[in-house]
């Protein structure tokens, strides 16, 4: 992998085409293993002329903020001077001079701020349901697994296994540990095919590190905030969204709600946060442990528009897909709301599509009709708008929009995922399901053969 390493910024240094792997904006321990490691297998497999450069997609400075990512690099003696990071390559000009293939790992929707990029992408490697299309010729692998490195990790085992040394083995199997919570079921994250990798990666490897030491280690690293000021904490496990003119940052906070609400100067540090990255809002998204070792999870919501405000705490209160079982926590600023998130499961990855509905105007976001919002006061659109996902779970033809073809579903991971009708259909109303029927006849006789002229 070292040796690869170098060869990468050498390559980028020439002015040979580029194919780059690009993990997401948070670049978490996962985004930066899946885009090392995969760019190492297809440099050692591609016919392309092309040089693979993994890019880790944050500027070097913020690299020091992820403790796991820095601790697992030192572990195997992985030199951070031989990594390159957004803010050493010029992605948007290589792409004007046509120099410029993409993969995106980790994540599959660019941010607005690289939608320029769309043209680029020729593969795409994810472990978070599908909501952007990326029609043929790109590659899409897409599967719900605890890590996308498990999908990099099946690639290369099912590819070219002799190509795998023991640093990226050991890259893998750590970060694949680590999503997994050291593959725990209770946490909900661990799927067949991650404990299927991280066994092979241990058969090729017997003395890769033992899983409670890697896990604790890169636990500990992870959750290590000390020393960080606000600024810095929340910007450590960030992404963004953006919809309709507003721009949204939801960060991960690695601490107990009420400590981070007693951070000094907080309202003007979230403030200053916002206006200096031009954020219309913050959703802040804590977790912490209790003496169990169980998840205790809360959210808080910054916004000074108080219409935006309330937009997004309705969506989140109201959302059924799946429900947040939010209960309102003291706040003493009218520019914050906090929760308290009874579902322990739902991690950004579950919280993030409610967010980007919401800015998107999606049906579900619409004012309940007392317009105030409540998890029990939930719009009659919105139950609608459930009994279609409802149904398009049952009867897939009904979500057919005839240029898309009807993927298969996405796997569902039973253990994180439930299917809407896990709790029954949502109390609705006549009309609706008489509506929705109706639909499903007129979908079925213009799609069923003419009958025979008797
Ligand atoms: N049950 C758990 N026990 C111990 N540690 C846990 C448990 N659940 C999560 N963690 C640790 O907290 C980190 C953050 O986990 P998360 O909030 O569930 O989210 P995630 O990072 O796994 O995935 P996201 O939903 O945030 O998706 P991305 O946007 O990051 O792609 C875990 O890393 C774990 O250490
Ligand atoms: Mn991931
Ligand atoms: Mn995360």
């Amino acid at each position: 992998m070292e040796r690869f390493l170098q060869g990468c910024r050498a390559a980028v240094q020439e002015s040979r085409p580029l194919h780059v792997v690009l993990g997401n904006e948070a670049c978490d321990l996962d985004s930066m293993v899946s885009a090392l490691t995969l760019a190492f297998y297809l440099e050692n497999t591609s016919e392309s002329k092309a040089a693979f450069v993994p890019v880790l997609n944050i500027p070097r400075s913020e690299l020091a903020l992820r403790g796991d990512s820095v601790f697992l690099l030192s572990e195997l003696n992985i030199p951070e001077s031989s990594l390159i990071f957004r803010d050493e390559i010029d992605l948007h000009a290589l792409h004007q001079t046509g120099q410029l293939s993409l993969t995106l790992v980790d994540h599959h929707i660019l941010p607005s701020s690289d939608t320029a990029l769309e043209k680029a992408v020729t593969e795409v490697l994810d472990h978070r349901p599908l909501e952007q299309q990326h029609p043929p010729p790109c590659r899409v692998t897409a599967e719900l697994v605890g890590s996308c490195a498990t999908l990099v990790a099946e690639r290369i085992l099912q590819g070219k296994p002799e190509i795998l040394d023991w640093q990226t083995a050991a890259l893998l199997h750590g970060t694949i540990i680590l999503d997994c919570v050291n593959m725990a079921p209770e946490a909900g994250k661990v799927t067949p095919k991650d404990s299927k990798y991280v066994a092979q990666l241990e058969a090729h490897f017997p003395d890769l590190p033992s899983r409670s030491n890697i896990f604790e280690s890169l636990q500990k690293a992870k959750f290590d905030v000390s020393g960080l000021t606000t600024e810095q904490m929340l910007r450590k496990d960030l992404k963004t969204i953006s919809g309709d003119g507003t721009m949204l940052a939801i960060s991960a906070i690695y601490m107990d709600l009420e400590i981070f609400l007693q951070r000094s100067n907080l309202m003007a540090e979230l403030d200053i946060f916002c206006q200096a990255q031009g954020y219309d809002a913050l959703v802040a998204m804590t977790i912490n442990f209790n003496p169990h070792n169980e998840p205790v999870r809360h959210l808080v919501v910054f916004c000074p528009s108080m219409d935006l405000q309330s937009m997004i705490c309705e969506a989140l209160e109201c959302s059924r897909c799946p429900p947040l079982n939010l209960t309102p926590a003291p706040s003493h600023h009218p520019n914050l709301r906090a929760y308290f998130q009874g579902n322990a499961l739902a991690s950004r990855k579950k919280v993030l599509p409610i967010l980007r509905d919401a800015l998107w105007g999606h049906p579900g976001a619409m004012k309940t009709p007392s317009g105030t919002p409540g998890p029990e006061g939930c719009s009659q659109e919105q139950m609608d708008d459930e009994l279609g996902k409802a149904i398009n779970t049952l009867i897939p033809e009904m979500c057919r929009d005839d240029e898309e073809p009807v993927l298969p579903p996405t796997p569902m991971n039973s253990l994180v995922d439930e299917c809407p009708l896990d709790r029954g259909l949502p109390k609705l109303s006549a009309e609706a399901i008489f509506e929705k029927c109706s639909q499903i006849t007129i979908a079925r006789s213009s799609t069923s053969p003419p009958q025979k002229k008797k």
